[in-house]
């Protein structure tokens, strides 16, 4: 397809991550050869890698050099010459200012293809098995829980998310990416929130469905008359949303009861604030192929390392003789610790340890066969050195940062293990996040 398509200015969608002097330079013409998963293109031009806003792979485009650095280039796409056939117009309104998604412009099967070659190229120096296997599901409407931003001086107003290339906040009207429930629950807070005093009185509102229904936690910069608490919990519970209010001092919330949802049959109780996997229809199907990947059996003796309240560990639980899960939150290992007790798994027991410090006795004797890890970004790296010499014959290794499950696999294999299997898990489809699921064995 041939199109002339001239674009409006896009400058405030510069790629952050490579900076370089700015410059003044004529009109380029570049066919693009790649893409960075955050939805650039690449190309490498006189020698030199450029990073072009606004192109996709396989597109022709007339750019500006914006910016030159010792290593990479940036351009910003003026006019497309030839168009993608995977290019498509994005069906979010905000998606040109809102931070929250980088890859409407791509069809979805495009943006899954960029996201399982980009966890190739992190992977470039493992030996892999040929296939990278997928895990995805719905493309709109998945996020069980999403922070929004609220914003308010003078007399303007705004609630939504940071925008792509600033601080500043995005007045969004309506996200599709969250579940249906929360896009009508934010549509309903919003114009509550928006049109009374409470407006300069939150700095964000976190929004979260699970099994227990439709949450939402008030995080106050200010002080809120209880009348007016009183009032918008009134309201809010009207509308089928339940209300935490977190005070100025950010401390933990306060809840009567926690929260719940449900994962392989089993109930896992937690607090509103901490950490739950976002998308649901993709969690279930991680857990899932976990468990298959891992093949556990009675006579397996599971470590599931970041365990949080037990969302590998339960389901871990119900299939291994034993399992030990460790996590740094104390009030999170004893939600686990609850949650196994109240599923009547005896055999599964949660242990604090900060996982980046010099692990306790109990942990470092673990007699285990098999290991489940599910690291924040930062990776495991400290802890794997533990890991290799508590000898398990497989280890599970679920990442939200391909950058540190390469570094920490590497290891890993240097240590006598082998990749196995590898996935791409579409955890945020429309954005560049990227969740992979690794399978290593001795
Ligand atoms: C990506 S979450 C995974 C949680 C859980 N596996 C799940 O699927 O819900 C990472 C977990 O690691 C915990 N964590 C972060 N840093 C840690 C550390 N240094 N040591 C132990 N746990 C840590 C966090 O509190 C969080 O619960
Ligand atoms: S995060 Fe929501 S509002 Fe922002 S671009 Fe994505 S769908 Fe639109």
């Amino acid at each position: 397809m041939n199109r002339d398509v001239i674009l409006k200015n896009r400058s405030n969608r510069r790629p952050k991550a490579h900076q370089g002097k700015p410059i003044s330079s004529p009109i380029r013409t570049f066919t693009i050869e790649s893409m960075t998963h955050e939805g650039h293109g690449v190309v490498r031009d006189q020698g030199k890698v450029t990073f072009v806003e606004g192109a996709m792979t396989g597109e022709q485009v007339e750019a500006r050099l914006t910016k030159e650095g010792r290593q990479f280039n940036q351009a910003t796409t003026l006019k497309r010459i030839h168009t993608s056939p995977s290019r498509r117009t994005p069906s979010c309104k905000h998606f040109e200012q809102c931070g929250g998604c980088q890859l409407q412009h791509m069809d979805i099967d495009a943006q899954r293809d960029l996201k399982t070659e980009w966890l190739r190229n992190q992977f470039r120096k493992l030996e892999l098995p040929e296939q990278i296997t997928r895990l995805q599901g719905e493309e709109f409407g998945y996020r069980r829980r999403a922070r929004l931003s609220v914003f308010a001086k003078n007399q303007q107003v705004s609630m939504g998310f940071r925008a792509k290339a600033s601080n500043a906040i995005v007045d969004i009207e309506q996200c599709q990416v969250l579940v249906p429930a929360l896009q009508k629950a934010y549509a309903d807070l919003r114009s509550y929130i928006l049109q009374g005093s409470l407006v300069a009185k939150l700095g964000h509102v976190e929004l979260l469905l699970d099994n227990a229904g439709v949450a939402c936690v008030l995080r106050q910069t200010r002080d809120v008359p209880e009348a007016d608490k009183a009032q918008l919990v009134e309201w809010a519970n009207s509308n089928g949303i339940e209300v935490y209010w977190q005070l100025p001092d950010q401390s933990k919330v306060q809840v009567d009861a926690p929260r719940h949802y449900l994962v392989d049959g089993l109930k896992v109780n937690f607090h509103p604030q901490d950490f739950i996997q976002v998308n649901a229809q993709i969690n279930d199907a991680m857990v899932e192929q976990a468990m298959a990947w891992l093949n556990v059996t009675q006579d397996d003796v599971v470590l599931d390392l970041f365990c949080g309240a037990g969302n590998f560990s339960l389901p871990l639980g119900k299939r291994a003789g034993q399992v030990l899960a460790v996590e740094a939150i104390e009030s999170m290992v004893e939600m686990g610790q609850a949650n196994a007790a109240a599923a009547g798994l005896g055999n599964t027991s949660f242990l604090a340890a900060d996982l980046t410090l010099p692990p306790p006795n109990h942990l470092k004797k673990a007699k285990i066969t098999k290991a489940l890890l599910d690291p924040p970004r930062a990776g495991a790296l400290e802890f794997l050195p533990t890991l290799v010499r508590l000898k398990p014959k497989q280890i599970l290794y679920v990442s939200c940062n391909a950058s540190t499950l390469a570094r920490d696999a590497q290891y890993l294999v240097e240590n006598g293990y082998r990749v196995m299997n590898v996935c791409m898990m579409d955890m945020f489809p429309q954005t560049s996040h990227v969740e992979a699921m690794m399978l290593l064995q001795k």
